[in-house]
C-alpha cells in the first residue's frame, strides 16, 4: 500500500520555488526527509498537509487525493511539528481530552504508557513544561491515536539524547506493522542512521537524491587519499569532491573504483550523514558533479 504519494507539487514564496516531482512512500518503511536550513523541509509539509497552498501538484495518501477537509483521512495521520502550538493554559490531561474526543481509535492506556516513558507531568499547565517536555507531549498525542502514516517535522529537536534514543526506539516498533509508514524531516541525521529505510535530501527546493539507505552503502563509496593522487580517480565516478593542498576526500560511485586503487587510497563505506553532507555542502575548495543517479 502506498502511504504517501506527491505528484508535481509546486510551491512558490518569494526568491523560493519548491518543485517535487515525485515522492512516494510505501506502508512498512520510514523515509528520512533531509535538507540545509531553508531546503523547503516544512514548506513541502505544509504542502502534503493542506497547511500552505500549493501552486499545483497532488497529494495522495493511503492512495486518495488529499485535502484538509478530508476527515477519514486525517483519523489515520500523526503529526509531530518541530514548535508544536498548544493552548498553553491547558494542562496535558485536559488537552488529551479534547484529542481523544477527535480521534475514534484513541488508545487510552497507549497514551498512559507515552506519558508514563516520557516522563510528562499531568498536572501543570503547558506554559510550564520545558521546550523538551512539550515536545514529548506532542508525539504521545501524535501516536495515542494509533495512526497509519506519521509525518514529523524536526520530531527530535529540544529532546535529550535518551529521550531522542527512546523515540527511535518507538518508530522502529511502529513500522514493524506493514501497515505503518514514517515520512520524517530532521537535522539530527545520527537518529535516523540506523532506521530510515529510505532517504530524501531537498536542496534549494529540489529533490537531489531519493534512494533506500542499503543502496547508499552498496553503491557508494567515501575514497580518501593525497591530494597529489586524485587525478588517479576517473572524473566519471566523482560525485563530489573536497579538497585541499594536500588531501582530498571524494564520494564516488562503487562500481567506477579499481582494486588497484587501493595501494594509493583508503575507502570506507559513507553513513547517511557522510553522503548528505558530502552531496549538499558547498565550500569554495569543493567540485560537485552532480546528477547522482
Ligand atoms: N510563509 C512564508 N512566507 C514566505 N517565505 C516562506 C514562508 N515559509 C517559508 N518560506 C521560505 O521558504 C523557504 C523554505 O523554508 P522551509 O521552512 O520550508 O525550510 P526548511 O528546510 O524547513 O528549513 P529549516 O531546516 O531551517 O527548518 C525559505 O526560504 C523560507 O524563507
Amino acid at each position: 500500500m502506498i502511504a504517501l504519494s506527491v505528484r508535481n507539487l509546486v510551491k512558490r514564496y518569494k526568491n523560493f520555488k519548491l518543485e517535487i516531482p515525485e515522492l512516494i512512500l510505501e506502508s512498512g518503511y520510514i523515509m528520512a526527509l533531509l535538507g540545509r536550513n531553508g531546503a523547503g523541509k516544512t514548506t513541502l509539509i505544509r504542502c502534503i498537509l493542506d497547511f500552505a497552498k500549493k501552486e499545483c501538484g497532488e497529494v495522495f495518501i493511503f492512495q486518495q487525493p488529499f485535502d484538509c477537509d478530508k476527515v477519514d483521512i486525517k483519523q489515520r495521520i500523526g503529526i509531530v511539528f518541530e514548535n508544536p502550538v498548544f493552548p498553553t493554559h491547558l494542562k496535558p490531561k485536559e488537552l488529551k481530552e479534547i484529542m481523544k474526543g477527535f480521534y475514534k481509535s484513541w488508545d487510552e492506556k497507549l497514551y498512559k504508557n507515552l506519558c508514563d516513558l516520557f516522563e510528562i507531568e499531568q498536572n501543570k499547565s503547558i506554559f510550564q513544561l520545558s521546550k523538551g517536555t512539550v515536545m514529548k507531549l506532542s508525539i504521545a498525542l501524535a501516536l495515542a491515536h494509533k495512526p497509519d502514516l506519521l509525518i514529523l517535522d524536526e520530531p527530535t529537536s529540544g529532546l535529550d539524547p535518551v529521550a531522542r534514543n527512546q523515540f527511535v526506539e518507538i518508530l522502529q516498533s511502529f513500522v514493524q506493522s506493514e501497515e505503518k509508514a514514517v515520512f520524517y524531516s530532521t537535522h539530527i541525521v545520527s537518529d535516523i542512521e540506523n532506521v530510515a529505510d529510505f532517504v530524501t535530501i531537498i536542496d534549494k527546493g529540489k529533490i537531489i537524491c531519493s534512494t533506500n539507505t542499503e543502496e547508499i552503502q552498496n553503491s557508494f563509496c567515501i575514497v580518501k587519499g593525497s591530494a597529489a593522487d586524485v587525478d588517479k580517480l576517473l572524473k566519471s565516478s566523482i560525485i563530489a569532491l573536497k579538497k585541499s593542498s594536500m588531501i582530498f576526500e571524494a564520494l564516488c560511485k562503487k562500481n567506477c573504483l579499481k582494486d588497484e586503487f587501493r595501494s594509493y587510497f583508503v575507502f570506507e563505506k559513507p553513513s547517511i550523514e557522510k553522503f548528505y553532507v558530502m552531496l549538499v555542502r558547498k565550500d569554495d575548495n569543493d567540485e560537485k558533479v552532480l546528477d547522482i543517479m
